[in-house]
């Protein structure tokens, strides 16, 4: 079965608190790049594995895992706002497969998503209309307690399994990471408002909104002018990330208890559970070759901002080079704010 994969960083803050304009330029021209790689591989079908942030799955309910068979986009940080084109038909195939194998996969027929789906989403497909048919995998990286990251492995190999009885040319998409620790709530320290609002507070007013959004740039403007309030971005931590991945070594992390992850890289660190999943599900298919391998700690953006791509390899490609600036696309905030009808 044919597979490709992009693994990258989503930030909510691009578009809104971006870095000096080189910067800024350097890692749309890698996302251009990424989108390029992922034009020429034409997908039948996207698997995407992504995290959320208080918006779609809140204390409720909070499963480790959830199988879209359905998703609307919450229309978070100017991002478009309606249904996406779920292939339902595929999302029930890949959670049996899950649950057969020992992964107890939650399942959701109105699943809502945030710029953790939708924006490396955007960026590779261009625009809403432009995305094939996907399975959205939600992976919890932010309401404690979590389990061992192995599970998030686990997820991600059944779903490469399940995906290779489709017999279409699958992408595969992991969105998150590298260390962060961006000002997103925890029930341990919440007030009781904040608790509300993390275990009630589906679908806020814009004006909820609004504020909550100038909040994180508020913060983002504070740790890029130094506050020490924030957990600090960690390049080391982040090439050693990288490095396993590279090197294939899907297992890396199996060990590593949650407590690592959040002392090396912060709590929002946990996002790589999602490159895990990914990266777990291309091994099924054999040896894999990174094509693409780019990292920058942005503080403008609250991240170690990594964006990679990778082919099995014996479809390998030569390593892409950085595209010229001019490739970039436009910045996320320039989305139209609704979606067409799908
Ligand atoms: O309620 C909010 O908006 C809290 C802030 C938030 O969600 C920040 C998210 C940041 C990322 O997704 C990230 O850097 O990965
Ligand atoms: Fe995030």
């Amino acid at each position: 079965m044919p597979l490709a994969l992009c693994a990258s960083s989503h930030s909510p803050l691009i578009g809104l608190h971006d870095p000096a304009a080189d910067i800024a330029d350097e890692v749309h021209a890698q996302l251009a790049g990424a989108r390029a790689f992922v034009e020429e591989f034409d997908p039948e079908l996207v698997l995407v594995f992504a995290p959320d942030h208080y918006n779609g799955f809140l204390y409720e309910l909070m499963p480790s895992f959830c199988v879209g068979a359905a998703a609307t986009s919450v229309g978070d940080y100017g991002l478009p706002k309606g249904p996406l084109p779920v292939d339902r038909d595929a999302a029930y195939a890949l959670a049996r497969h899950a649950l057969e194998s020992g992964v107890d996969v939650a399942l959701s027929e109105a699943m809502q998503v945030d710029h953790g789906f939708v924006q490396p989403l955007l960026f590779l497909f261009g625009s809403v209309e432009k995305l094939p048919p996907l399975v959205p995998v939600f992976i919890n990286c932010v309401a404690e307690p979590l389990g061992p990251a192995s599970r998030a492995r686990l997820l991600g190999e059944a779903a490469g399994r399940a995906l290779a009885e489709s017999g279409k040319r699958v992408l595969i998409v992991g969105s998150g990471g590298l260390s962060h620790d961006p000002p997103v709530p925890r029930m341990e320290s919440a007030t009781p408002e904040v608790a509300e609002r993390i275990t009630h507070g589906r679908n806020p007013t814009a004006e909820q909104r609004r504020v909550r959004e100038s909040r994180t740039v508020a913060a983002a403007g504070e740790f890029a002018s130094g506050s020490t309030d924030f957990h600090d971005l960690n390049p080391e931590f982040d090439a050693f990330v990288l490095d396993a991945f590279e090197s294939g070594d899907t297992t890396a992390f199996d060990e590593r208890s949650t407590d690592w992850f959040v002392e090396e890289g912060g709590h929002s660190a946990h996002e790589i559970r999602t490159w895990i999943a990914a990266y777990g599900a291309l091994s099924t298919q054999g040896d894999y070759e990174m094509t693409r391998r780019y990292y920058r700690p942005i503080k403008e953006w609250f991240a170690g901002f990594a964006v990679t791509t990778a082919l099995p390899k014996a479809t390998a490609l030569p390593k892409a080079t950085a595209l010229p600036k001019a490739t970039a696309l436009p910045k996320a905030t320039a989305q139209p704010k609704e979606l067409a009808a799908q």
